[in-house]
């Protein structure tokens, strides 16, 4: 089921706010937890997810030297999500070191460890701000292939990119790397803060193995129609 490939974030302030989306999407088997509420609320909201069947990826974005990023990791991997994510920008030390302390806590607290991604290039940076205010001189996708390449090397299971650069990294990269691909718009949503975008359905087709949408569900009039509407865009698409 194409649907099963959508992850909607809980990019709300409050347990009760989360909830209350969970209620309105009871279709969608695929939560991220990320910084604002988990800064906010802690962990509540993963018992409450998994209370009721669902697969979390906890997006926490750690970006820190080797010691303190594994440290992250091992505590993260310990409450038994599905995706955990860390940034590429790290440098293949603290990859390493991440994806080390990832089997170490899953199996402290005796639970399957995440699946761990990189952060290749975030989705609201364009060509010209990674040249003008990040300083990189090489062009964008190349850019992205070598943090996903790094990524692979060190040891973790795949990358978060924008649905522009995944056909390329699923390439380079192999079946086996798994492409998480935020940025997604269908044409009626809103880009908002999102510079590097597809359609859902242009996303699956060059080969993203899961979507996050938020936006355009989580703040739609009704975001259960609005969730509708991408499932009929995507239906036919494995
Ligand atoms: O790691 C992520 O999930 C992420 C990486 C990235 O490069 N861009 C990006 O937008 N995200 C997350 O994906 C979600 C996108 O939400 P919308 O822009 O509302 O669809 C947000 O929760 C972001 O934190």
């Amino acid at each position: 089921m194409p649907n099963n490939k959508i992850i909607v974030p809980l990019d709300v302030a409050t347990v009760e706010d989360a909830i209350a989306l969970l209620n309105q999407l009871p279709e969608v088997t695929f939560w991220k937890v990320g910084l604002e509420l988990f800064t906010n609320t802690g962990p509540q909201i993963l018992e409450v997810l998994k209370s009721r069947q669902k697969r979390i990826f906890l997006d926490l974005k750690f970006h820190d030297i080797p010691n303190t990023v594994a440290g992250a990791c091992r505590a993260a991997s310990r409450y038994g999500v599905d995706l955990l994510t860390i940034h590429s920008t790290n440098g293949r030390d603290a990859l390493k070191a991440a994806a080390e302390a990832v089997q170490e806590g899953a199996s402290q607290a005796n639970v399957k460890p995440p699946k761990l991604i990189a952060i290749t290039l975030l989705t609201s940076i364009s060509s010209r701000q990674l040249a003008s205010d990040l300083h990189v001189p090489l062009e964008l996708p190349e850019y992205a292939l070598k943090m996903a390449l790094m990524a692979k090397e060190s040891g973790l299971d795949g990358a978060v990119c924008s649905p522009q650069e995944v056909a390329q990294l699923h390439q380079t990269c192999g079946n086996n790397f798994l492409l998480v691909c935020p940025g997604v718009r269908p044409e009626w949503a809103d880009k908002g803060d999102q510079k590097r975008t597809f359609t859902p359905a242009a996303s699956l087709q060059a080969g993203a193995n899961y979507l996050v949408i938020g936006r355009p569900i989580t703040s739609a009039e009704n975001p259960a129609i609005a969730w509708q509407k991408i499932c009929e865009e995507v239906k036919n698409l494995t």
